[in-house]
């Protein structure tokens, strides 16, 4: 007890050594009163802007766009300011010069007389939007973001003291300066990008960078930039997190993936994967057979290009025989994943042509096996483990990929809880009668939050461990979140890969859905799942991203009474068809909660001459009377408690329990 504060008047105990530690920090009554206002300041400012994107499936250029336009956050921004003041035209414009300074301002086709005068409106302009979009922030959060050449200057012309006498000429002259000294365009950009970076105060990514699109890489250099962030973890991040880490089975997955949607030249000459050990084996091994299920998406095969997309779908092919093996030993050595019908090889018969799945004998629309021992199918050639281990090394090594993977697990998660609202890639898998699915994992039952946590838990074990054993049971649990029937990343029964290359049948390509996905727009199931996770039913909602909404069909993003959101509608190029749109977003801001749908993406170059914002409608969700602030969130909490421990501080000086901290002017020295 003698460690206690117990006078009459303290209303919460606390532990003297902790307030002694924050007597460090404030060793002063002023010192501390100073902070507590400085944090009550906070706590009243609006509530930061959450930007939420999903899917987007290394489409790099479609993922800049919404990024930059803050999925129409500054153009709302602008429309706040100049209402009618402006014209559409110039509105739109000033969107653009703000989204694409550099590029705007290349193509500027304006006389030498008229340039000072076309910077000097629009300095003034976008000082105007930046004022209006670090409104939110405090000075020195807004302080911290400025760049080091202006900071001195951005400073003065966003906090311009409204006191001053002949502010206007002191304003104007600082402009003035800036053209003159030629400063006026590295300052555009710099105001651009800052106002780029207040629009949004923290961006959430639910899953899916990678895959199918050209240039997820991209989209991580892109993430490593931004100032604040969290990702939740998608089942195709999870094949290069495992891939990097060295899972023979996900490496093999990349590696199909990548050759079927054409972008061997990410790994080869991006990530500096050396393919050439496969490419000569796949050469040596399906010259001759038929490629027509192999042969890459999305291009029209032409005579220049014939020969190079054929030796891609050899590639295809051979690492597909190869995954299909590796996977075997996977789901021999788990029974408890319940995957062995997966084991598709010990199923065919080689003679007769077919291929027995799910108790029902198909035709196999090829029977060229040339690397596979019909008597043992699971068994690696000798050329195939070679293959293998020089593919594992090389994933290993990159060090641009590990540079990417470090950050998807430095800033990812299976799933997040964020103000109030649960994110999560798939799904919450569920059984028939609407309980959370049971798994074994290594022996050990989990279910709900607590198998979510298990995985995550095993994921981090992959890639950091080095001790034999702990690694392959992470990275085995890796491959199962990649297509586990019960994998909150994937949440359907198969992955029906086999079957879509070798069944024409459609029949058994299928691929049947956890039970969650027909109860998720049932709102008690989605009440019972933010309830697992320790949310406020009413309030909450749950975010997810992974199965694309199919809006052409009538489908809608808004599930469960609003409870439930689904915001993959398509980035990814190749399912636009389906989807109609090309993808939505969510705005979270103190006003409420916005759901933002896009048009296709065509092209930088186009949204830069066209001026084109690809935000298409916005659906206002929630909105609430009074706007939220910093106090109602997360980081309110915080500060909060910050400032009941600071008020027990100053209560303890007050008291004479801590004494105040004032250092000589010696001991300054
Ligand atoms: O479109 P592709 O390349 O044929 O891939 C289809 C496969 O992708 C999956 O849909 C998984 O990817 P998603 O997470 O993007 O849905 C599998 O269920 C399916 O087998
Ligand atoms: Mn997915």
């Amino acid at each position: 007890m003698t460690n206690e504060l117990t006078g009459k008047e303290v209303e919460t105990v606390r532990d003297i050594d902790y307030l002694k530690l924050l007597a460090r920090q404030y060793p002063t009554i002023s010192a501390a009163t100073t902070e507590i206002i400085n944090l009550q300041a906070i706590l009243d400012l609006p509530k930061g802007t959450e930007h939420y994107i999903s899917d987007v499936h290394g489409e790099f250029e479609s993922f800049r766009h919404v990024l930059k336009n803050a999925s129409g956050v500054i153009r709302n921004k602008i429309n706040d300011l100049y209402g009618n003041t402006l014209r559409e035209s110039e509105k739109k414009a000033l969107a653009t010069l703000i989204y694409y300074p550099a590029e705007k301002l290349d193509m500027l086709d304006i006389n030498e007389r008229e340039i000072d005068d076309w910077y000097r409106i629009h300095l003034f302009r976008l000082i105007e939007v930046c004022k209006r979009v670090s409104s939110k922030y405090t000075r020195s959060k807004v302080r911290k973001a400025f760049p080091k050449e202006f900071a001195y200057i951005l400073d003065e012309l966003l906090n311009e003291n409204e006191d001053r006498i002949n502010k206007y000429d002191y304003y104007n002259k600082i402009i003035e300066t800036i053209i003159d000294l030629d400063r006026a365009r590295a300052f555009i950009i710099a105001i651009s990008n800052l106002i780029q970076r207040f629009a949004v105060d923290r961006l959430h990514i639910i899953g899916d960078i990678y895959d199918r699109g050209p240039g997820a890489d991209i989209i991580m250099d892109m993430l490593k930039e931004y100032h604040s962030l969290d990702i939740q973890w998608g089942n195709h991040d999870m094949i290069w997190m495992g891939a990097c880490a060295g899972s023979e089975a996900l490496i093999a997955n990349v590696v199909r993936i990548t050759a079927r949607y054409n972008h061997l030249e990410l790994l080869e000459d991006r990530y500096g994967i050396n393919l050439l050990p496969l490419a000569t084996f796949a050469m040596e091994n399906y010259g001759s057979g038929e490629l027509s299920k192999f042969m890459p998406k999305g291009v029209e095969v032409t005579e220049k290009n014939q020969k190079e997309l054929e030796l891609i779908a050899k590639i295809h092919k051979a690492i597909f025989l190869i995954q299909m093996k590796v996977e075997a030993e996977i789901i021999y050595r788990h029974p408890e994943y319940g995957m062995s019908d997966r084991m598709l090889l010990d199923m065919i018969d080689y003679e007769k042509g077919t291929v027995k799945v799910d108790g029902v004998e198909y035709e196999l629309n090829s029977t060229e096996f040339p690397t596979i021992d019909p008597k043992n199918p699971f068994i690696l050639t000798e050329a195939e483990k070679d293959i293998l281990e020089r593919l594992k090394r090389s994933f290993m090594n990159s060090m641009r990929l590990n540079d990417h993977v470090q950050l998807l697990f430095s800033k990812g998660s299976m799933y997040k809880v964020f103000n109030g609202n649960l994110l999560l890639h798939g799904c919450m898998p569920m059984n028939d009668d609407g309980d959370f699915n049971e798994i074994t994992i290594d022996g050990e039952r989990y279910k709900g939050k607590a198998a979510l946590d298990e995985l995550d838990r095993l994921a981090r074990q992959g890639y950091f461990n080095n001790d034999p054993v702990l690694k392959e049971q992470g990275l085995d649990a890796m491959w199962y979140l990649w297509c586990g029937p019960s994998s909150p990343l994937f949440g359907k029964r198969k992955m029906a890969t086999f079957e879509r290359y070798y069944i024409d049948d459609k029949a058994p390509h299928a691929e049947e859905k956890n039970p969650y996905y027909r109860d998720r727009e049932r709102p008690d199931r989605i009440e019972m799942i933010l309830e697992e996770f320790g949310l406020d039913k009413e309030h909450g909602h749950l975010v997810n991203g992974h199965v694309p909404v199919k809006v052409v069909k009538g489908e809608s993003p808004i599930k469960a009474d609003g409870k439930l959101l689904v915001i993959d509608g398509g980035f990814a190029k190749a399912y636009q068809k389906e989807t109609g749109i090309a993808g939505y977003t969510l705005i979270y801001n103190s006003h409420g909660l916005n759901l933002v749908s896009h048009e296709p993406f065509e092209s930088t170059q186009k949204a830069i001459l066209e001026e084109k914002d690809i935000v298409s409608t916005v659906m206002v969700l929630e909105s609430v009377r009074s706007r939220r602030r910093v106090a109602d969130t997360d980081t309110g909490k915080e500060l909060k408690s910050q400032v009941e421990d600071l008020l027990q501080l100053v209560n303890a000086y007050r008291k004479g329990y801590i004494k105040e901290i004032i250092q000589t002017a010696y001991e300054n020295r």
